[in-house]
């Protein structure tokens, strides 16, 4: 035997009713035994409940109601059954409605309406769509019955949430279902009493049915049909990678159901489950899907983690106080007073210390939970054992749930440190000794980060997402977003990482767009739909937006966006740059980047400040990590002047080699950075204090290669005309160092405490004279390299290589996030 239920979406619309059917007839082709149980029509419930009411306040116009309500049934019969056996179905069902309609006007009459009478009224739901269901069955020559279950279903007279008397109902059930071979069509959610009084069977109520009429046939199987493919891993509508969970035991979908996965009901499941009997989670619209079974024991999971689900609000009540401590009673008397006030807890916690209890409660009755405990707990709080009573709102709790983590380490840890990188507070955790529940309590306003950033953790064959924020679309900017959307397939199958940005500006245009901007027309997206930019509406809708593992990514130059890291930092979003701007100004700001980052447990990543992609800062970082110690740097960091002096000729203009450098992609925004000195003195004063040196910008001596009106060019165009003007000036550098046998080389050192760059000769021994092109070249010597120097080498400036090493930041990141 099989017993099948179908809800009220199910049962709703003629179409879908057409899908039940066709589901039936499936089942009796296979020629599987079944019993089915049906729910109202979709919405008929809440009417039959609203009519009532009416007619108690005397409102006349509930009869409209009716009609709507029996034009609906009719409209079923229309469709579905033939026409000749119409008329004697309409009569049938008319009937029912008249009875309806009598029972109303008795309750308008006496402008009263009792539970019994409120129970009665609702179970017209159940009852018309059950008739009209069996007749259409009927109709397609399947022998079938009409079983009104407050034959077979025995309650006590609780009504609204009547009590189950199960030895007489199931005799009654296995007597009826003896009786007979036609196929049974019965009615959810009603039973009666002995004297057989109406009643109803509380939430969940055809689910209920179901799961008693599985339990007293021993049927093989329960399948409730609804209108999704079964249980998620967590809410879709908050969670958008959620997804089916194939198996899950009882005990979880206990645990994840109490926190408000609406699909089934598991208390109404409670005697399928006391038989051992599985459910199917199935949907009448997409029928072939396999759904979710319940069952005692899970299969072989893939993940350890079953489902996460969340109570979107609720307030935290604290009882605190030094008298609490080693004193019997105090918790007893308390819940105590929160159960004789029929106070629902949602969640207990204590710490071992006893100094304070804390428990979470429907955030609408917080007020009068506070005046009821103020009161009971008068005494004590006269005396100063116990602290006032304390209320906290705007509180969440997120429930993971799953049978893998019991006895296995290492779940709780995961979960809280996702939740601590992602800057979700946690104001009260409880975990059950069942070991198959962790909640926490969150600010309500970091819901949504924390469910999705947990679900993208503990399922992990889902790739994790990383949230991206770009500022600046110039070069390096629209290079780092084509090697994003070059790279984004590989680093999905391999690194399990999806790349998505979220936002981006110029200084024109600014686009927000959570779900993700499309990298194969951004340019486009930002032209039709960017508004214009304003970075401190940009840095704020960030914030609002409280995405999880989200980077900021700074590909400007610009001076004043740096007075937003640290509020971004502090909002445990991660910063990535290659502006040089933050870490070379005073030594205090960027020491305060340092911490905050570390504070927060988010990432200030920089590589590209020093050598653009090559690894300069992070080995620097790794053997200050190491212990080393820095003796002494030199260094050549400028792209722009390697390319200048391994470019320039005689008789080729200074000016156009420093105009190719820029088209090239080599120099600064503002070309003049580089040929002042000013782009290397920053690099060298980032490298010094990167190797534990407190320097400040003025500690730097530059000894520029400029003419003094070079220098004070006002704008680009008439740095360019200072240039040419001064061809002659670079000329003689070039031929006194090429009749020494020099080359001109802009190197930049730290000894002893001090930094000073300046244009240096070098000749044929020196190791920095074959340097070509673009390249950069690092001499560290420390410590540990003191009788020959670790030497880094390589491209340090252009587009490609910057955007890769922005790119190569961003990714640790999620891989620190992971
Ligand atoms: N070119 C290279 O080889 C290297 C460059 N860098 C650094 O990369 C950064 C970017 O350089 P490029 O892409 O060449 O500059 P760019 O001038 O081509 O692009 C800058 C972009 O930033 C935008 N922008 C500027 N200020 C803004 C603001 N306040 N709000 C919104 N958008 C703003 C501009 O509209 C433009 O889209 C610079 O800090 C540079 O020092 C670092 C290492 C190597
Ligand atoms: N303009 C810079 C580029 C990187 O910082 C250079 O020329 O090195
Ligand atoms: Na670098």
């Amino acid at each position: 035997m099989q017993v099948l239920k179908f809800g009220g979406t199910s049962v709703g619309s003629v179409d879908s009713i057409k899908q039940v059917i066709q589901i039936i007839e499936n089942h009796r082709q296979n020629g599987d035994q079944i019993a089915v149980v049906f729910s109202a029509m979709g919405g008929i419930t809440n009417q039959l409940i609203e009519i009532g009411r009416m007619a108690t306040t005397g409102e006349t116009d509930y009869m409209e109601l009716v009609r709507r309500i029996e034009d609906r049934h009719f409209n079923v019969i229309k469709a579905l059954i033939p026409i000749k056996e119409q008329s004697k179905v309409f009569a049938h069902v008319r009937g029912i409605i008249n009875e309806l309609e009598d029972l109303l006007r008795g309750v308008s009459l006496i402008r009263e309406l009792s539970l019994r009478t409120h129970d009665l009224i609702t179970s017209f739901g159940e009852r018309l769509s059950t008739t009209i269901i069996t007749e259409c069955v009927k109709s397609r020559g399947i022998p079938a019955q009409f079983c009104d279950a407050r034959k077979i279903i025995k309650t006590d007279a609780q009504f609204g949430q009547a009590e189950v008397n199960y030895t007489l109902t199931n005799q009654l059930v296995q007597e009826h279902f003896a009786k007979t071979s036609d196929l049974q069509l019965v009615t959810g959610f009603i039973g009666s009493t002995e004297k057989n009084e109406t009643t109803t069977l509380g939430r969940g109520g055809s689910d209920y049915t179901a799961s008693i009429l599985g339990a007293a046939l021993n049927a093989e199987v329960i399948d409730i049909w609804t209108d999704v493919d079964g249980m998620m891993t967590a809410d879709p509508r908050k969670v958008p990678n959620a997804f089916n969970i194939p198996t899950i035991t009882y005990a979880e979908a206990m645990e994840l159901s109490h926190f408000g996965a609406k699909v089934i009901y598991p208390p109404s499941l409670q005697p399928a489950f006391a038989r051992n009997i599985p459910v199917r989670v199935l949907n009448t619209f997409n029928p072939t899907h396999a759904g979710t079974v319940v069952s005692r024991t899970a299969e072989r999971r893939q993940y350890t983690i079953t489902g996460i689900s969340s109570i979107d609000d609720i307030a935290l009540v604290n009882v605190q106080g030094s008298g609490m401590i080693g004193v019997a009673g105090v918790s007893a008397k308390l819940f105590g007073v929160l159960a004789a006030h029929k106070i629902s807890v949602i969640l207990i916690s204590q710490a071992s210390s006893e100094h304070s209890i804390c428990f979470a409660i429907d955030p609408r009755g917080a007020e009068n939970v506070k005046n009821i405990l103020d009161e009971e707990f008068a005494t004590e709080i006269a005396h100063g054992h116990i602290d006032s009573i304390a209320i906290e709102r705007d509180l969440s709790v997120i429930a993971t749930v799953g049978e893998g983590m019991k006895k296995s380490s290492g779940i709780a840890g995961k979960l809280f440190s996702v939740l601590g990188k992602n800057g979700v507070n946690i104001v009260a955790v409880a975990q059950g000794s069942s070991e198959i529940n962790i909640s926490v309590v969150i600010n309500k306003n970091n819901l949504s980060k924390a469910l999705n950033s947990l679900h993208n953790i503990f399922f992990q064959s889902e790739a994790r997402v990383l949230n991206l924020y770009l500022v600046g679309t110039g070069l390096i900017g629209k290079t780092l977003l084509q090697q994003i959307y070059n790279q984004s397939e590989y680093l999905r199958s391999e690194k399990l990482l999806k790349v998505c940005v979220v936002g981006m500006t110029n200084t024109k245009k600014m686009v927000l767009d959570p779900k993700g901007i499309s990298l194969d027309g951004w340019r486009e997206r930002l032209l039709t739909d960017g508004v214009t930019t304003s970075l401190p509406a940009f840095v704020e809708k960030i914030k609002d937006y409280n995405l999880p593992n989200s980077v900021f990514i700074d590909c400007t130059s610009d001076k004043d966006i740096v007075q937003f890291y640290e509020s971004l930092l502090d909002a445990n979003i991660s910063v990535v740059t290659p502006n040089k701007v933050a870490n070379s100004g005073p030594y205090s700001e960027y020491r305060r980047l340092q911490r905050t980052a570390l504070n927060r447990g988010v990432k200030f990543l920089y590589e590209t400040n020093v050598g653009a992609g090559l690894p300069i800062i992070n080995t620097v970082q790794g053997l200050m990590t190491a212990g080393d110690r820095f003796l002494k740097i030199e260094a050549i960091l400028s792209g722009t002047l390697s390319f200048i002096f391994n470019t320039f000729r005689p008789g080729i203009s200074f000016a156009d080699v420093v105009r190719e450098a820029k088209e090239k992609g080599y120099t600064e925004p503002d070309p003049r950075d580089d040929l002042s000195g000013l782009d290397v003195a920053r690099k060298i004063l980032i490298l010094a204090r990167e190797a534990g040196f407190a320097l400040e910008p003025e500690d730097v001596t530059i000894e520029t290669l400029l003419p003094e009106s070079c220098l004070a060019a006002p704008t680009i165009p008439a740095f360019f005309e200072e240039l040419e003007r001064n061809n002659n000036y670079f000329e003689n550098l070039l031929a006194e160092a090429e009749t020494k046998g020099e080359k001109l080389r802009f190197v930049a050192s730290f000894e002893n405490n001090k930094a000073t760059i300046g244009l240096r000769p070098v000749n044929t021994e020196h190791p920095f004279y074959q340097l070509t092109g673009a390249d950069n070249i690092v001499s560290f010597t420390t410590e540990r390299y003191k009788d020959r120097p670790l030497v880094i080498k390589g491209p340090g400036a252009g587009a490609e290589v910057t955007a890769s090493g922005v790119f190569a930041d961003v990714v640790s990141i999620g891989s620190y996030l992971a």
